[in-house]
């Protein structure tokens, strides 16, 4: 794969960056022709550090790379560093050592739904990012709308955020990112708090705007591996490292296999 020129931000500033490992993934998906990379992580080390106790580390040497345009699933046991390792991506969190470059402007969508939206009605809260930039009233409707249209929630323009669900509070800020023009979407465990409609929802809103747009990747972290059906690619993680990158399906049967070996541990 042809790289493009990307300008990575290295941590510390002086640290020796390695080679990528040799295994990354394969450029194509869906039938898209994939040249150019939207996420790249390389040897990202990252601790907790605390005044009283030990530190905590928590990523060990992770390296990821995911084509732009796609739709890619990050799974791992519970505390193994998923939310951690978004939350670097997105530059919430300094890695202690490593580096990252992530194609902007990107939006980071946390898993509460309550925490979503600020504005009272679903348009205006589509429009609440644009805000800080200089648009015509005509370019602003039209982004909303298209937004929207991606997410399938044409018909709720003027609702009241409060009267939606959960998922459909997850698609208003999924099309808030959108409207802004976002070109990576960081998505935490958007479906946890929701019902079956309100995830199966959520998830086809995401992969209808991937597959709509060209421009748009995503990153999904998620604990349910019946998800991994609408994924480009996959990264499993346990206890900081990246175990396995690259095909989701090939993914979920080690995962499964992995599972089904604990329960016979449990049970002999
Ligand atoms: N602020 C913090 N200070 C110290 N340790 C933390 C802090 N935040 C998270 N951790 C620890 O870092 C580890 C990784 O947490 P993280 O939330 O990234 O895991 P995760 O894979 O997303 O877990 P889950 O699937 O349960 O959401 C855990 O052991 C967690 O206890």
């Amino acid at each position: 794969m042809n790289l493009p020129s990307l300008t990575f931000t290295r941590y510390p500033p002086h640290h020796l960056v390695s080679p990528l490992y040799s295994k990354l993934p394969k450029a194509t998906a869906r039938g898209k022709s994939v040249d150019s990379v939207a996420i790249e992580a390389r040897n990202l080390n990252f601790s907790f550090t605390a005044k009283q106790t030990k530190d905590v580390t928590v990523l060990r040497d992770c390296s990821i790379r995911i084509p732009s345009g796609q739709f890619w699933m990050l799974l791992g046991p519970n505390g193994c560093g998923k939310s951690t390792l978004l939350k670097i991506l997105a530059g919430l969190l300094i890695p202690t050592s490593g580096t990252v470059y992530v194609n902007g402007p990107k939006s980071f969508v946390f898993q509460n739904p309550d925490h979503q939206v600020v504005m009272p009605t679903v348009d205006s809260d589509v429009a609440f990012g644009l805000g800080k930039v200089n648009l015509a009233d005509d370019e602003v409707r039209s982004r909303v709308s298209q937004a929207l249209h991606a997410v399938g929630l044409s018909d709720y323009m003027k609702r009241s955020v409060q009267t939606l669900s959960g998922g459909q509070k997850q698609r208003v800020a999924i099309a808030g990112a959108l409207a802004e023009a976002c070109k990576v979407l960081l998505l935490d465990e958007l479906t946890t708090f929701l019902d079956e409609t309100d995830q199966v929802g959520v998830i086809k809103a995401v992969r209808n705007c991937l597959d709509t747009s060209e421009e748009v990747t995503a990153l999904w972290v998620t604990h349910r591996l019946e998800e991994l059906e609408y994924a480009d690619g996959a990264i499993y993680m346990e206890d900081g490292k990246v175990v396995m990158h690259g095909d989701a399906t090939r993914i979920r049967s080690f995962i499964e296999d992995r599972q089904s070996a604990y329960i016979n541990q449990i049970n002999s």
